[in-house]
């Protein structure tokens, strides 16, 4: 990741505006949920931003009061032709926001609607695939730095630089156990998907689309915190469980929804980024908001193997891509 080039857009939105008082995160589907972690960290560490995500659509046809010149959009592309999210992107420009857009496709509709691009990797490896939402939470973590000042700055930047090699190590170690969860949840019906914190876009993602779009089975997410306020009545012996558990102040959520799971022998996989030593990279301060790099990264094994089990390749699709709609 390039963390001068986020500098260089955030220092130019300041000289043309100092006073930016909300952050908006717009995007669809994979793409909305790798801005969760960027969302999540302003709305937990800004004192004086206000800070909201939104599906495109959403921001197209409800567009939310007093987005303008003091607003920054931070939208998300990977391909870059999505429809609603090339529609946000010159709807939030048109509005006169700073308008900053990420997107693996250098040259696609979404670009050329924006003010400030970010091209970001995705083919080249496992880290790579966490770049999206990387670039997401360097932005903004640069945008309260510099608008407010963020006491942890130089632990953040720290963790970003360890987070490639930590994921690239981790995903070189779990070969096994994603072969053994392809094998046990093959033929699983529903998968439940929890996780809390940074990583509820993880637990998002996952369930929506590696499961939903790309396997074609039932996903419900569930926040950990949430699991006790209904869902836990569906928990019986072999349920089918999927926890992202997390290093940090939501751990606890996540530990009590695993014991809870234990005590009925639910079947549970657990990708808990403390196995993956999060906590090497990453100080106490900092740890909540990179759990979701480590947990994308580790997942997308988990889903090759559940589709070379099912015989089902991540690429099918039965109206995406082929129907109008
Ligand atoms: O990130 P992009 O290119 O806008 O694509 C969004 C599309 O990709 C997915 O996130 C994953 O296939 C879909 O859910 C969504 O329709």
């Amino acid at each position: 990741m390039d963390f001068e080039k986020v500098k260089a857009i955030v220092s130019d939105i300041k000289s043309k505006q100092p006073n930016i008082d909300r952050v908006l995160f717009v995007g669809c589907g994979a793409s909305m949920a790798d801005l969760y972690p960027g969302y999540y960290f302003i709305s937990h560490e800004s004192t004086k931003l206000l800070s909201a995500i939104y599906t495109a659509n959403e921001f197209n046809y409800d567009t939310p009061k007093g987005v303008g010149e003091n607003t920054i959009v931070i939208t998300a592309s990977l391909g870059g032709t999505t429809p609603e999210s090339v529609a946000a992107t010159k709807k939030a420009r048109e509005l006169g926001t700073h308008v900053v857009t990420l997107s693996m496709a250098e040259d696609s509709p979404i670009i050329k609607e924006t003010k400030y691009k970010v091209v970001h990797g995705f083919h080249e490896n496992y880290a790579a695939k966490t770049e999206k939402m990387t670039y997401c939470l360097a932005l903004a973590v640069e945008i309260v730095q510099e608008f407010e000042g963020y006491e942890f700055y130089d632990e953040a930047l720290d963790a970003f630089k360890g987070m490639p090699d930590l994921i690239e190590n981790a995903v070189k170690s779990v070969g096994p156990m994603a072969k053994e969860f392809g094998e046990k949840y093959r033929n699983e019906k529903t998968i439940y998907v929890l996780s809390s914190g940074a990583s509820l876009g993880v637990a998002y993602s996952t369930a929506s689309f590696l499961f939903m779009e790309m396997q074609w089975i039932a996903a419900p997410t569930v926040h950990t915190g949430e699991y006790f306020h209904g869902p836990f009545e569906l928990t019986e012996k072999d349920a089918p469980y999927l926890l992202f558990m997390n290093d940090g102040k939501t751990r606890h959520l996540d530990a009590r929804a695993l014991t809870f799971l234990q005590r009925f022998d639910a079947q549970i996989t657990n990708i808990d980024a403390k196995d993956y030593g999060l906590n090497e990279v990453a100080s106490e301060n900092v740890i909540d908001y990179f759990n979701p790099m480590i947990h994308t990264g580790v997942m997308r094994v988990f889903a090759e193997e559940l589709a070379k089990a099912r015989k089902h390749p991540l690429t099918k699709r039965r109206y995406m891509w082929k129907l109008t709609y």
